[in-house]
């Protein structure tokens, strides 16, 4: 959600449109992806998403909180950071046709190479800085323990 409120300034100036066609799990060459389900009678085809991932960090495990499937109702869309690792189920009965559009904005990438705290979105990131001040304090309150003591 972060990436996609941060994108909102930069505007897209680039649209890929495309039938979908993969199930892997992956990432998109977008920055936000609106994935239209035009029907038809079809059951299966569940999309799975498994937290947002800089490149750093695109094949590091999932958190729970970060599990998430979504069920394609005919005639809704969905719409996701292309950099939030998703894939799609196979579909098990039916023909599901579902418009891909990846909208892409260079500023953005360009903006986010230089812009340390959008690293905020990487559920990966966000782990690791939460855990370097887990570390931090534990190691502050150790010394502050010993310094007590010594008095
Ligand atoms: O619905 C699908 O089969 C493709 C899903 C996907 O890759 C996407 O929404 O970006
Ligand atoms: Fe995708």
């Amino acid at each position: 959600m972060d990436l996609l409120l941060n994108m909102g300034s930069t505007g897209i100036e680039n649209l890929v449109g495309f039938e979908a066609q993969y199930s892997c799990f992956h990432v998109d060459d977008s920055e936000v992806t609106l994935n239209i389900c035009l029907g038809k009678e079809f059951s299966g085809g569940e999309l799975f998403f498994r937290g947002a991932r800089c490149d750093a960090h695109v094949n590091s495990d999932s958190q729970l909180e970060e599990i998430f499937d979504y069920s394609h109702v005919p005639g809704q869309a969905i719409l996701h950071s292309g950099r939030h690792r998703h894939g799609a189920k196979a579909t098990t009965s039916g023909k599901r046709m579902n418009l891909i559009l990846w909208c892409r904005s260079s500023t953005f990438r360009e903006m986010i190479k230089y812009q340390r705290e959008f690293a905020g979105w990487c559920g990966e990131c966000r782990r690791k800085k939460r855990e370097r001040e887990r570390l931090s304090i534990a190691a502050t309150k150790q010394e502050l323990l010993k310094r007590r003591m010594a008095l």
